[in-house]
C-alpha cells in the first residue's frame, strides 16, 4: 500500500534521512519507533510533502507521490495527524472536522466519525482549544479520517496523553484499521503502546533503519534499549 524507498532527507546541508526502505501492506499497523531526533517526525513530514524528498520515492497504490504537493498527497489516500497534534483551536470541533472535508468536495460531518468518537459529537460546538490532550487528539484523528485515506500517519500520537487514555486510544486505532481496511504507520516511543498496536515493530536510530520485528517476534529488551538513553 505504501512503498518507501531508498528515501534520503535533508535540512540543507545534512542529510536526516539516509536512504529508508519501508514498505506497510495493505491494513498493516506498523510501529516506528525512536528516540528524540532520530528522524521519526522528518520521515512523517516528508510523507507528506512537507519537507522535500532528496532521493528516493515514495509510492502510494499504483501512484508515484514521491513528488506531489501535500494536497495532492491527501486527495491521493494519505493522511497525517502530527505531533502536538496542531487542531484549529479557535475554531469548533465540527468545524476542525469539516476541514477534512474540503479535499473530498464534501460539506456534512459523516456520522460514522461522530459514532467512533462520541465525546466530539458532545461536544461539536465546543473551541477545539478547550479540549483536553485526549480529545485533542481524538479530534485530530476524526479531521484525518474526514479525507477518506488509505494510510493513515500518526507521530507520536500519545504524546502528553494519560496512560488510561492510551489504553482507550490502542483499541479506536485497531478498530479503525478492522473496519476501513486502513493502513497506519505511528511514530511512536511509547513500547508498550506500539506492543498494543503494531503488527510490525521497526526502530529508527540517526535517520536509519537498525531494527525489524513482526510483533509475534518482537524482542522487548532489545527494542527497549534503543528507546533508552
Ligand atoms: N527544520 C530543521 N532544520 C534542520 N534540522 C532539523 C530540522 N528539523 C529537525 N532537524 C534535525 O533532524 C534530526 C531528526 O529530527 P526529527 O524531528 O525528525 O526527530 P524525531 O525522531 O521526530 O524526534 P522528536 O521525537 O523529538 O520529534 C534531528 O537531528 C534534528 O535536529
Amino acid at each position: 500500500m505504501l512503498d518507501i524507498a531508498d528515501l534520503h532527507v535533508s535540512y540543507g546541508q545534512s542529510e536526516v534521512l539516509h536512504g529508508l526502505d519501508i514498505k506497510v501492506a495493505p491494513n498493516e499497523i506498523v510501529a516506528i519507533m525512536g528516540r528524540n531526533g532520530m528522524g521519526k517526525t522528518t520521515l512523517m513530514k516528508s510523507l507528506m510533502g512537507i519537507v522535500p524528498t532528496k532521493s528516493g520515492s515514495v509510492t502510494l497504490g499504483a501512484t508515484d507521490i514521491t513528488r506531489l504537493k501535500s494536497y495532492e498527497r491527501v486527495a491521493n489516500g494519505i493522511a497525517y495527524v502530527p505531533q502536538g497534534r496542531m487542531i484549529f483551536s479557535t475554531m469548533t470541533v465540527q468545524e476542525n472536522i469539516e476541514t477534512g472535508l474540503i479535499p473530498r468536495g464534501e460539506i456534512k460531518v459523516p456520522p460514522d466519525l461522530y459514532e467512533l468518537f462520541p465525546v466530539l459529537l458532545e461536544m461539536k460546538g465546543r473551541r477545539g482549544g478547550n479540549l483536553s490532550g485526549g480529545q485533542q487528539q481524538q479530534l485530530a484523528i476524526a479531521r484525518a479520517l474526514a479525507t477518506q485515506p488509505k494510510v493513515l500517519l500518526l507521530d507520536e500520537p500519545t504524546e502528553g496523553i494519560q496512560p488510561s487514555i492510551i489504553r482507550e486510544m490502542a483499541r479506536t486505532l485497531k478498530r479503525i484499521r478492522d473496519e476501513r481496511g486502513l493502513s497506519i504507520v505511528v511514530s511512536e516511543q511509547v513500547l508498550s503502546f506500539a506492543l498494543d498496536i503494531a503488527d510490525r515493530v521497526l526502530v529508527i536510530e540517526n535517520g536509519e533503519i537498525v531494527h525489524e520485528d513482526k510483533r509475534a517476534d518482537v524482542d522487548e529488551a532489545k527494542v527497549a534499549r534503543f528507546l533508552s538513553v
